[in-house]
């Protein structure tokens, strides 16, 4: 039996630094919102017992680095679950990107081999898998809108944001997210509004998602990559309702309601950046043990 599972990708709305933790992570509060621009992640039986991972990219590793063989390996662990399993990945979302595209291959993961295995995990249980594996791990379980808290595997459901386009770009270079938060102990952190952003989700108010748009990270990467204020001043010049790069970067992403601006920014983009994706948002993933 085989189990085809979607893995999108999530930008952030709203990114919250609140301090450094003593184990060493920080404290954090995000808005984050699954796009369509997702990874596919197959589980199917293997006749041998252990954890066989192929991806479609290169530089991906495919040994117990991997965090969909993480995932995978903490499930048979937690459940003493003695089958094997390979895991096929077809990647979509660039690498590095600060889109969570390990993170979504870890959850889809889950969700597959909740099925697969006839496990009949609850959400609670699949969140705690999540938790072991990365920060990002438990938003992309059910995805859609949420607010993550502590070190963002705390997770409450937000309304769906108004419809539009996702115009995405990625400068060629890629960035270490725990360097990221390494640099910004030594720098003074922009905060940006998250709760005013829940309120204008809940008010389905387009034009102040757009204009509360903030990243405590953004600042930081900026300095390492040059490019990213390039990006946004293009994309501020062809039109955008709002503009920001997505966690710890280096990707860019504007939102806009109207087709013709979204041409206008692929248009634009593609003459400068070889990777411009424009996409819809994606709604949460209905769970198993949500029918019961
Ligand atoms: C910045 C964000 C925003 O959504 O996304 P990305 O840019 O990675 O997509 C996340 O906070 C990234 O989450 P994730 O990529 O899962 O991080 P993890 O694997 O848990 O941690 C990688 C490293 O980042 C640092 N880290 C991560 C999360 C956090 N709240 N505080 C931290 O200080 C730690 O140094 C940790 O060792
Ligand atoms: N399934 C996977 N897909 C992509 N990268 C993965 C995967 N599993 C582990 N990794 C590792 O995770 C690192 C961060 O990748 P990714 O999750 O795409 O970035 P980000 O945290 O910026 O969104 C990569 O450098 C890669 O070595």
């Amino acid at each position: 039996m085989k189990v085809l599972e979607k893995a999108p990708a999530k930008i952030n709305l709203s990114l919250d630094v609140l301090g450094k933790r003593s184990d060493g992570y920080h404290e954090v509060k995000m808005v984050m919102t699954s796009i369509d621009l997702a990874d596919r992640v197959e589980c199917g039986d293997l006749s041998e017992n252990r954890i066989l991972v192929r991806t479609s990219a290169p530089y991906v590793p495919e040994d117990e680095r991997n965090f969909a063989y993480q995932a995978a390996q903490c499930i048979r662990e937690t459940y003493r679950i003695n089958r094997g399993v390979e895991i096929m990945i077809k990647k979509n979302i660039p690498v590095a990107a600060g889109l969570a595209g390990g993170s979504t291959d870890a959850a889809a993961t889950i969700r597959a081999l909740d099925k697969l295995w006839g496990i009949g995990m609850s959400y609670e249980e699949m969140l705690e898998i999540a938790a072991k594996i990365g920060s990002d791990v438990a938003f992309c379980i059910k995805g859609g809108t949420a607010l993550a808290t502590g070190r963002g595997e705390k997770i409450t459901p937000l309304p769906s944001l108004p419809p539009c386009w996702v115009v995405l770009v990625k400068p060629t270079v890629s960035i270490s997210t725990a360097q990221i938060y390494k640099e910004l102990d030594s720098q003074p952190i922009m905060h940006p509004d998250v709760e005013a952003m829940m309120r204008a989700i809940e008010e389905e108010d387009f034009q102040t998602i757009c204009r509360l748009l903030g990243n405590s990270l953004e600042s930081v990467t900026m300095k390492k990559v040059a490019d990213i204020a390039k990006i946004k001043e293009q994309m501020k010049g062809i039109g955008a309702e709002g503009i920001l790069m997505s966690g710890s970067g280096p990707t860019v992403f504007a939102l806009t309601q109207h087709e013709s601006r979204m041409q206008r920014l692929m248009n634009g983009m593609r003459g400068y950046c070889s990777q411009v994706f424009a996409v819809r948002l994606c709604k949460p993933f209905p769970l198993l043990s949500e029918h019961e």
